[in-house]
């Protein structure tokens, strides 16, 4: 029986194009001069560029190298952590001033407050910082739906196609790995939650269905209809 949803956000329950046209493009444009007026007060920002540094070899007192690397990891999409860390900073202030919403599908945040009042724990897992996490669903065009989650996951445990994020994800959840159905778009995901005996489900929201053995869904209701077969 399933106890827990994890799940992914991108492609899961918000939209690619939100991601990488409205939140990417926003923390390119704003990343240098939030490091640049952020790093003489904030230690949280000095302790992100120390990774960056380390991460990159670029020198840690380089901070304008430092920040060229920040933007070829948002170009090339890396999960880096801390490139992931400076952007959740710098969303928050685009979420505060209004400059968007996040965007959550129709469908993800109806099924999500059903499967919250039905007794179901929720969790994030995404590449995105636990802030991100908070700030995305938490300024969603659908309205607060913090409420619903029990925890949040990031790279911090690990990343998402390694099995020993999962592992880690199961201990600190201390269940059965079989009472977690894991929701993501991404197949090498999956395969890494099934490895330590997750159940999962394969969102495909968009283009054709490929030929696979693993449960599919479209949205959140074909889930439901899943999850009420188990
Ligand atoms: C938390 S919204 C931003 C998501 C993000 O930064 C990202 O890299 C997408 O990762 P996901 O694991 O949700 O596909
Ligand atoms: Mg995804």
């Amino acid at each position: 029986m399933i106890r827990v949803i994890l799940t992914d956000i991108e492609g899961t329950t918000s939209s690619i194009s939100f991601v990488h046209d409205v939140l990417f493009p926003y923390s390119a444009e704003h990343m240098a001069d939030f490091v640049r007026e952020g790093e003489a007060d904030s230690t949280d920002i000095r302790e992100q560029l120390d990774a960056v540094s380390e991460a990159s070899g670029v020198d840690r007192d380089d901070i304008e190298g430092l920040i060229g690397v920040l933007d070829t990891w948002i170009r090339e999409d890396r999960k880096e952590t801390p490139l992931k860390t400076l952007q959740g900073m710098v969303w928050e202030q685009g979420y505060q001033q209004g400059a968007f919403k996040g965007h959550i599908y129709e469908d993800a945040a109806e099924y999500l407050q059903r499967w919250h009042d039905r007794g179901l724990r929720l969790f994030v897992y995404s590449s995105g910082s636990v802030k991100a996490q908070k700030l995305i669903f938490g300024f969603s065009e659908a309205g607060d739906l913090t409420p619903f989650f029990s925890g949040y996951f990031d790279t911090r445990i690990g990343g998402k196609k390694e099995p020993d994020s999962y592992s880690n994800i199961i201990n600190e959840l201390g269940v059965e790995p079989r009472t977690v159905l894991f929701l993501s778009d991404v197949e090498a995901e999956l395969q890494a939650a099934e490895s330590v005996g997750m159940q999962t489900v394969w969102l495909i929201r968009e283009g054709d269905i490929p030929e696979t053995g693993r449960p599919v869904a479209r949205d959140f209701a074909d889930v439901d209809r899943f999850l009420l077969k188990r």
